[in-house]
């Protein structure tokens, strides 16, 4: 089949890339020249583990394309795959401005029947009113259909080429199989719907993600304060087949550039329809809070934070991945300069990102962990890199200048702190506090 992808962001570049794995002919689109020439000469904007390889490939194969040209692309195609992004508004709607350019892009072009698909994340109705939209430009015949994406940052490939389920909202008997066709060989699990249920299921899986996220994070807090251990607590409960072991790891809580805004995007959907979403309302709550906890924690050990330097370790929302889209270390540095600290800063891969909205005289981006390290008051780990995990806690010691660790991800085990001399606090595991706390609080009932 021949695919348009219309963006070409995680979604857009992988989802192409992945469809021309698979045998099809894909035209990757996207606006920005510099982004597609960089793609037409094989070099890749975003890092993703095994996409560079995988477009190499296709590219070769002749069966993958970059083009600005928009409309070539919807011409030739088959299926259109709108993946461009809907980000926040500052009320917390999802902004609808670019898909909606893009769908009167797709309807200017659109010369025999297509199915126009929209895998990007929109409110409830928006794909109703993208068809009404296209009718408006064409006479044409075309379905619509949502296809919500689930893929994670990091396995992004894994996850396209493996899904749990694929979700297919569509009125049309036509478009369906179709898109059958298109996703057939990468799972049986294919789950149809009509358009509005579709949209609703990729809000309420990331909303119950996230929830299941803060849920834990307030867990570990309660586990500091009664003396559990909270990587226990959430072993015992995911063995349980109903509750699943997987988003359950504490840490500073969750970031990146879908779970802030798809929570937000949902609790006004849900407001436009005079519904007070008060559950999910906490979930964000405590999510923007948790971060602070080292903070709070820093401060409990060093009181005063002005005029001392802090090391950063980590700048992405997550591993494997240098998008740093809501990444917590944002509030955190910035909180940290608020008090007339000093940062040193380090990330694999993430630096140059994060540099790029963040620059400041008092933040200092280091090469490699060791100089960010290197003579700080104390270390904050933020992202759960497997490089600093395979650090010895030894070395960390003799770089600092004093050895009060908060490790923000949870990444050390009782065993590596066993002989050093760190003030240590994790996420939830009081018991691995050392230094800084009496090891089982008495209880007061
Ligand atoms: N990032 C993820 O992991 C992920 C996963 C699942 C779903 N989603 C959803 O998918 C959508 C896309 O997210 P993303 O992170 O891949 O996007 P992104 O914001 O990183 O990239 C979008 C791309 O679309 C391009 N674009 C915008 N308007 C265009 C137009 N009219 N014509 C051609 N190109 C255009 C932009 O230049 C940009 O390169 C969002 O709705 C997001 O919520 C994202
Ligand atoms: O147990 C956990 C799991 C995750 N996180 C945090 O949650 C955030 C999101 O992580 P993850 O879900 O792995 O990454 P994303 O790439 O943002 O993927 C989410 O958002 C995508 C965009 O909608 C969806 O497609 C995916 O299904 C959904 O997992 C990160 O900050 C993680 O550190 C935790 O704190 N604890």
């Amino acid at each position: 089949m021949n695919i348009a992808v219309i963006g070409t962001g995680y979604v857009g570049l992988v989802s192409g890339v992945c469809f021309s794995d698979l045998g099809n002919h894909v035209t990757c689109v996207d606006k920005l020249k510099e982004k597609v020439e960089m793609l037409q000469q094989g070099e890749v904007p975003i890092y993703e583990p095994g996409l560079k390889e995988l477009i190499e490939k296709n590219s070769s194969a002749g069966r993958l394309k970059f083009t600005t040209d928009l409309p070539s692309a919807v011409k030739d195609a088959d299926i259109v795959i709108m993946a461009v992004g809907t980000p926040s508004l500052p009320n917390g709607e999802a902004d609808l401005s670019y898909i909606m350019e893009a769908a009167k892009e797709v309807a200017a072009a659109v010369n025999s029947y297509k199915v126009i698909v929209t895998k990007s994340t929109v409110p409830v109705g928006t794909n109703e009113k993208i068809g009404n939209l296209i009718r408006s430009y064409t006479t044409e015949s075309f379905d619509i259909a949502s296809v919500p994406e689930f893929l994670r940052e990091g396995s992004a490939i894994r996850d396209t080429l493996n899904p749990d389920r694929i979700v297919i909202g569509t009125e049309s008997q036509l478009a369906q199989d179709m898109l059958v066709k298109l996703h057939g060989p990468l799972t049986d699990n294919i789950i149809f719907t009509d358009v509005r249920s579709a949209e609703m299921i990729k809000y309420a899986s990331n909303a119950f993600l996230a929830t299941k996220i803060s849920f834990i994070n307030e867990i570990a807090n309660i586990c500091e304060k009664v003396g559990a251990d909270v990587t226990r607590v959430a072993e015992g409960m995911g063995y349980d087949k109903r509750i699943g072991s997987s988003f359950l790891k504490a840490g500073i809580g969750y970031g990146g550039s879908c779970f802030p805004k798809d929570t937000q995007a949902l609790i006004q959907i849900a407001g436009h329809v005079d519904y007070d979403f008060k559950l999910l309302k906490s979930v964000v709550d405590v999510n923007n809070d948790q971060r602070y906890n080292v903070i709070r924690k820093l401060e409990s050990i060093l009181e005063d934070l002005s005029g001392k330097t802090i090391a950063i370790w980590g700048l992405a929302f997550k591993p494997e991945t240098d998008d740093v889209r809501d990444a917590p270390a944002f509030e955190i540095i910035t909180s940290l300069l608020q008090r007339g600290a000093k940062v040193k800063a380090y990330d694999p891969i993430a630096t140059a990102n994060f540099k790029k909205i963040f620059d400041h005289p008092d933040v200092k981006y280091c090469k490699v962990a060791e100089e960010a390290a290197h003579d700080a008051d104390a270390l904050c780990v933020l992202t759960e890199w497997r490089e600093f995990q395979e650090i010895s806690l030894h070395d960390i010691q003799s770089w600092l200048k004093t050895p009060i660790l908060i490790d923000g991800r949870n990444i050390f085990t009782e065993q590596e702190l066993a002989d050093t001399e760190f003030a240590y606090y994790s996420v939830g595991r009081p018991s691995m506090n050392k230094g800084v706390r009496e090891q089982s609080p008495i209880l007061s009932f």
